[in-house]
């Protein structure tokens, strides 16, 4: 098995560069100028890929352009990971993986594969491949780099995972009208000088006459709108970032005090919901928690 590997600092949080991993951007300028085309797993998830998603493209190198079709299995604040499913290789792994602080984030790209044809056909594979995709991991850190430091001086929206007895509770928004009828998760808007621990307890507080515990992170950052700047990064806009958090008392009884509607629902029903486009793209991450609990 034949493995490329580079490595880039970026000065994002974790979950932050997370996100920017997942943007159709990052993938279509890493690959170049092959054509690609994106086959969606889940609909109306928007500019980030979610596991399930296919990417299809050509590979460049002169004289082999020959189709590849890769789907994404993984996509989190650790890690971001797909495979081969047709192509001219046996097997062909990417990896992206993530390791920092709430400031800076170490991202190691690898590739793996395994060429046809025995030694010969590995020969050739490196020879042709190894250079090409040097350029094409480099390409793609620097995109994430940009994104991710865009994206992470924009406000940010807390959301909060209130998990118990293995359910999340979901709340149905009633305006604006855009979104009314659409669920989401407790939260807001992080208020100047305010930590994004407190906001979640606060809006808690708000939202659902509940005390919460805030206990980590789940899930990569969403960006949340932005409007396009001629450099082709988006600009404005806002950034979701989801907490988990536990009830402080053991019965607890949330109240819909600002929503329409509030929802305990098991994983089984996670992708069933109309979730707003934001929070569909963390569903995946969201089921995870689940079965976790
Ligand atoms: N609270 C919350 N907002 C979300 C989620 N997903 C998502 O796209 N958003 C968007 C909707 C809004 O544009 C923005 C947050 O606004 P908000 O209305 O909930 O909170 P806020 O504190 O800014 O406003 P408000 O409570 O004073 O009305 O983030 C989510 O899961 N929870």
């Amino acid at each position: 098995m034949a493995t490329v590997r580079s490595t880039g600092w970026i000065d994002a949080p974790v979950n932050t560069v997370g996100a920017a991993l997942r943007h159709t951007r990052t993938a279509e300028r890493g690959l170049g100028a092959s054509r690609v085309v994106r086959g969606r797993a889940a609909a109306g998830t928007g500019e980030l890929f979610v596991p399930g998603d296919e990417i299809t493209f050509r590979l460049p190198p002169a004289g082999l352009s020959v189709g590849m079709r890769m789907r994404l299995e993984r996509a989190d604040a650790q890690a971001l990971s797909s495979v081969l499913v047709q192509g001219p290789l046996r097997q062909l792994r990417h990896e992206s993986m993530l390791a920092g602080t709430n400031r800076r984030t170490l991202v190691t790209e690898s590739l793996e594969w395994t060429a046809p044809f025995g030694a010969f056909g590995r020969l050739v594979a490196t020879a042709v491949l190894r250079r090409w995709i040097l350029g094409m991991l480099a390409q793609r850190i620097g995109t994430v780099r940009a994104l991710a430091q865009e994206w992470a001086r924009r406000p940010v929206v807390v959301g909060t995972a209130i998990v118990h007895r293995g359910r999340l509770l979901a709340q149905q928004r009633h305006y604006p009208a855009r979104h009314a009828g659409r669920w989401e998760l407790p939260g807001g808007r992080v208020e100047p000088g305010e930590s994004e621990h407190d906001a979640v307890v606060r809006e808690c507080k708000e939202e659902l006459d509940l005390e919460v515990v805030p206990t980590g992170r789940v899930g990569t950052d969403v960006p949340i709108g932005g409007e396009p700047s001629a450099a082709g990064v988006s600009a404005g806009g806002m950034l979701l970032r989801l907490y988990t958090a536990e009830p402080a008392e053991p019965s607890p009884a949330p109240r819909a005090v600002e929503h329409r509607a509030l929802r305990w629902v098991d994983a089984s029903e996670l992708a069933r919901l109309d979730w707003l486009e934001t929070d569909r793209l963390l569903v995946h991450s969201l089921r995870r928690l689940l079965h976790r609990h």
